[in-house]
């Protein structure tokens, strides 16, 4: 068995409440630059929003009827795009304790009820309702969030046009209990190759941050209207280095399975890097570069080792 480290609440929290976010107003402002802050320091950050406990309930509870569906079945979901699919313990790495879905288009009602659809041919309404609603309201911060940190540095004139090429992909996760003897990794060590992600999970903690000060990993903590967002490799070059992609694995331990949600971000086509993040303290660092080319080359082998693959990939 692996060991579980440190616990300290160390990454920040931030209120997300519907007060706090009317744009413009002085608690949007101070709500900008906490979250800016949050994604330079830590990649990431706690949201903590007004959940809904129906719809929470609904998603986990349809997670679990999902992942009990005949094994035949789940590989029905697939996907010409690397880690788009279902992906079971085997491949592509070796993941005893981990099984997920991958949903495009998540955001559409179109993309969510083709998934359906697919894994229950007679039907399942009420679960591409919750599911819908879900990824709805998920993709919703995701936009709020970038909003942020766009007026927060001063390029919110390519909010819009960023907003149009985003694209998401919703992956359902499950982890199950290690037995007696067996490693406790969930998820190995890796940064996210999205522009952001947006985690939630059921009552079970797993999911660690390593500290961009002193390597140290943090373990999270959420309660249930907690949402972790956290930066990826495309984030960390569109922003020219400014904010961190954070190094994050999953750990198993005790007696209840873990499922998870991670919405990812994806950019259809080139993502350029804003001039207004180029100057002498951050000289340019990476060229345009194609999100799911950078996708496609991590997925390769030979990348495989690289500490960055946003360096290797497009770096200047
Ligand atoms: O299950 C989690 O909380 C994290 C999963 C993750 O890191 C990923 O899918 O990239
Ligand atoms: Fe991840």
């Amino acid at each position: 068995m692996g060991f579980r480290s440190s616990k300290k609440p160390e990454v920040p929290a931030i209120n997300f409440s519907i007060e706090n976010l009317r744009p413009k107003s002085t608690k949007w402002v101070e709500t900008c630059s906490h979250v800016r802050a949050a994604l330079e320091e830590y990649g990431c950050f706690l949201a903590e929003c007004e959940n809904n406990v129906e719809l929470d309930d609904a998603i986990f509870n349809g997670l679990e009827k999902l992942f009990d569906l005949p094994l035949e079945t789940k590989m029905k979901n697939v996907s010409d795009k690397p880690y788009h699919g279902f992906l079971d313990h085997r491949a592509p790495f070796v993941l005893p304790l981990h099984e997920s879905f991958g949903i495009e288009n998540a955001a559409s009602f179109e993309g969510v009820e083709s998934f359906v659809k697919l894994m229950w041919p007679s039907g399942n309404h009420h679960f591409c309702e919750d599911l819908f609603a879900y990824t709805k309201m998920v993709s919703e911060m995701e936009k709020l969030v970038k909003r942020m940190v766009f007026e927060s540095y001063g390029v919110e004139k390519y909010y819009d046009s960023h907003i149009a090429s985003t694209t998401y992909l919703l992956r359902g996760m499950k982890y199950r209990i290690p037995e007696m003897g067996e490693q406790n990794i969930g998820a190995e060590a890796h940064t996210d190759k999205s522009f952001f992600t947006i985690l939630h999970q059921n009552g079970v903690n797993g999911l660690e941050i390593k500290a961009k000060k002193d390597d140290h990993w943090i373990g999270l903590q959420f309660n249930p209207n907690s949402f972790l967002v956290m930066a990826g490799d495309a984030c960390l070059a569109w922003s020219n280095g400014r904010i961190h992609s954070a190094t994050h694995r999953v750990l198993i331990e005790g007696s209840k399975e873990r499922y998870s949600t991670a919405l990812f971000s994806y950019h259809k086509g080139v993502i350029e890097i804003p001039d207004e993040l180029v100057d002498e303290q951050f000289p340019l660092k990476f060229n345009p570069f194609n999100h799911y080319g950078l996708l496609g080359y991590f997925s390769k082998e030979e990348c495989e080792k690289t500490p960055s693959t946003a360096g290797a990939y497009c770096g200047v």
